[in-house]
């Protein structure tokens, strides 16, 4: 019998071959012998997941153990199940996967020594291997011979659950289980939900080692300061971090810890419908021999890529590894941030397309988390639909949002990082009759933020919301700055900014324990 690294200690027993942390080249011959996708003329691995294209969170549960018990937030976020679902579950995954080859990625999540944690992903497909081993940090092999994984994820997408035995609410599981340090996933095989998960990991244990952690992108000036942009999906985390004037640290989690802020991945997982060489030329280019691209139509006999079509999905994927972007600083550590950026893709088009916040502000709308979710990357969602994501992602916080608002406002203002709201959304009017803020006058006023340049302009504050407004930025036309102006009626603009303000005051309700200078920072008039 060959090596089996260990799987046996998880009850893995009996595989077919294993197959521990192989070569890029090896992975992707295997995942096209065994037919798992076929090779783009750019020569990445193109994959089809089937049904699921996005993330499924009514699939997602929390074993609910003593350990845990008090410490997360239950809810329909955070859906507990008990020990013995998950034992019965458990069982069964693991007798399907006898006798089949296994893909084992051993690495860490974490780029920060000090922070970093060893995981294990174990793949049924090759593919999947793939992407972890893109996604997450590649040990040296000085590492890997002495690695021991404290986290393990078991993904096994053929495996399907069964409601009626398994407790679950479809075929499709993600299950975490804390004390156990093992998070399995069953019927789906949208790759996001390995990283996802393990982010769900890292942000319930880091607050405890005074680390916040960030559903947020970042990058670095040529001076060496850094940025951060938090972002529901498909905001535009990916894409304004990827800025060939900056150096890219990450796309999508980090933590901010008394040294500076850290990637806790290795790659990238770049949105693709519409991508084009001309607006995002580095993620362009970054899709080659090595990344994977998922639910990307690919022509099976011509293999013509066509990124415009949403045949399989809108939310199309690209994965690759972070040193793919030109630029990129490995390991992803630096400073702590200058310039904060809260990300919104406002679909009632009310919001600036930029506005600066006080620290009260900040803290307001980062609990707030307003935006809307975007067609795809969660089942159900097909066109864009306002939504409170607090904190910019919910659906990934184990804990309350209070944990990670305390220690984000704490560091923001230790540091005295600049805090900026920007719209990537709606302008012209809501989605349906306005449209998509363009992405070139985004990337203007992102750089005009993180170089200084808005500290030089005067600004008005807004009548509903109170942030202050740039009455000019440099490169884009001065009217796009005041969204009521881009309505073709501005008294519908008054009505829907009316309406939105008194959302936020029904969503604020919820949090019960904000000081009064945090609530007083939301909209102004009524
Ligand atoms: N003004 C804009 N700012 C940012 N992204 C935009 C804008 N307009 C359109 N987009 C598109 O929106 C998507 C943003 O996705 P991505 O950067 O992957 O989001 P995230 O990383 O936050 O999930 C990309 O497909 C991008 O091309
Ligand atoms: C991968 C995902 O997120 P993001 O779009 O933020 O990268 C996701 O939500 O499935
Ligand atoms: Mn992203």
């Amino acid at each position: 019998m060959g090596n089996t690294y260990g799987l046996e200690r998880l009850g893995l027993v009996n595989p077919g071959t294993v197959y521990r942390n192989l070569p890029v080249a090896r992975l992707v011959e295997i995942a096209l012998a065994r037919g798992e996708g076929i090779l783009a003329p750019n020569g990445a691995l193109s994959v089809n997941t089937g049904k699921y294209t996005g993330r499924s969170p009514n699939d997602r549960f929390i074993v609910d153990t003593p350990t845990v018990h008090d410490s997360i937030s239950w809810g329909t976020v955070n859906q507990p199940v008990s020990e013995t679902t998950f034992e019965c579950l458990y069982s069964r995954l693991t007798a399907y996967l006898q006798g089949r080859d296994l893909f084992v990625f051993d690495g860490f999540v974490g780029a920060d020594p000090a922070y970093r944690m060893p995981i294990r992903i174990v793949n049924q497909y090759a593919w999947q291997n793939l992407f972890v081993h893109q996604l997450f940090i590649r040990p040296t092999a000085a590492e890997l011979a002495g690695h021991e994984p404290q986290f393990t994820v078991i993904c096994a997408p053929g495996f399907k659950a069964n409601p009626e035995l398994d407790g679950t609410r479809s075929e499709a599981f993600i299950v975490l289980n804390f004390d156990r340090r093992l998070v399995i996933i069953g019927g789906t095989s949208y790759a996001g939900e390995m990283k996802k998960s393990i982010f769900t990991v890292m942000n319930y244990l880091l607050p405890d080692q005074g680390v916040c952690p960030m559903h947020c992108s970042a990058n670095m000036g040529p001076a060496g300061d850094t940025a951060l942009f938090f972002g529901l999906s498909g905001t535009g985390k990916t894409t304004l971090s990827a800025d060939p004037e900056r150096y890219l640290i990450g796309d999508d989690e980090h933590g901010w810890s008394d040294k500076g802020i850290f990637n806790f991945e290795g790659g990238c997982y770049a949105k693709c419908i519409k991508l084009s060489a001309e607006h995002e030329p580095q993620i362009w280019n970054a899709i080659r021999f090595g990344s994977v691209l998922e639910n990307v139509v690919v022509d099976p006999h011509c293999r013509i890529i066509d990124y415009d079509s949403d045949a399989l999905t809108e939310n199309t994927r690209a994965a690759y590894p972070v040193d793919f972007i030109p630029n990129a600083v490995i390991p992803g550590v630096g400073g702590h941030p200058r310039t904060v950026v809260f990300l919104t893709a406002d679909a009632f088009g009310v919001m600036p397309p930029i506005a600066k916040l006080t620290r009260e502000q900040a803290m307001y709308h980062f609990l707030s988390g307003y935006t809307s979710k975007l067609a795809g990357t969660e089942r159900g969602i097909t066109e864009p639909q306002a939504t409170f994501s607090t904190c910019f992602g919910a659906p990934f916080l184990p804990r309350s949002p209070m944990v990670y608002a305390g220690l984000l406002g704490e560091r923001i203002a230790r540091h005295n990082a600049s805090v900026y709201l920007v719209n990537t959304g709606w302008t012209g009017g809501p989605y349906g009759t306005g449209r998509r803020m363009s992405l070139p006058y985004t990337r203007a006023m992102v750089r005009a933020a993180l170089n200084g340049e808005l500290d030089e302009v005067e600004f008005t504050s807004d009548p509903v919301f109170g942030f202050l407004v740039p009455k000019a930025c440099p490169g884009i036309p001065a009217e796009i700055l005041n969204p009521r102006n881009t309505w073709g009626e501005p008294e519908k603009y008054d009505a829907m900014a009316r309406k939105l303000a008194g959302l936020f005051r029904e969503n604020f309700a919820k949090f019960k324990d904000v000081p009064a200078s945090i609530l007083e920072a939301g909209p102004v008039s009524k």
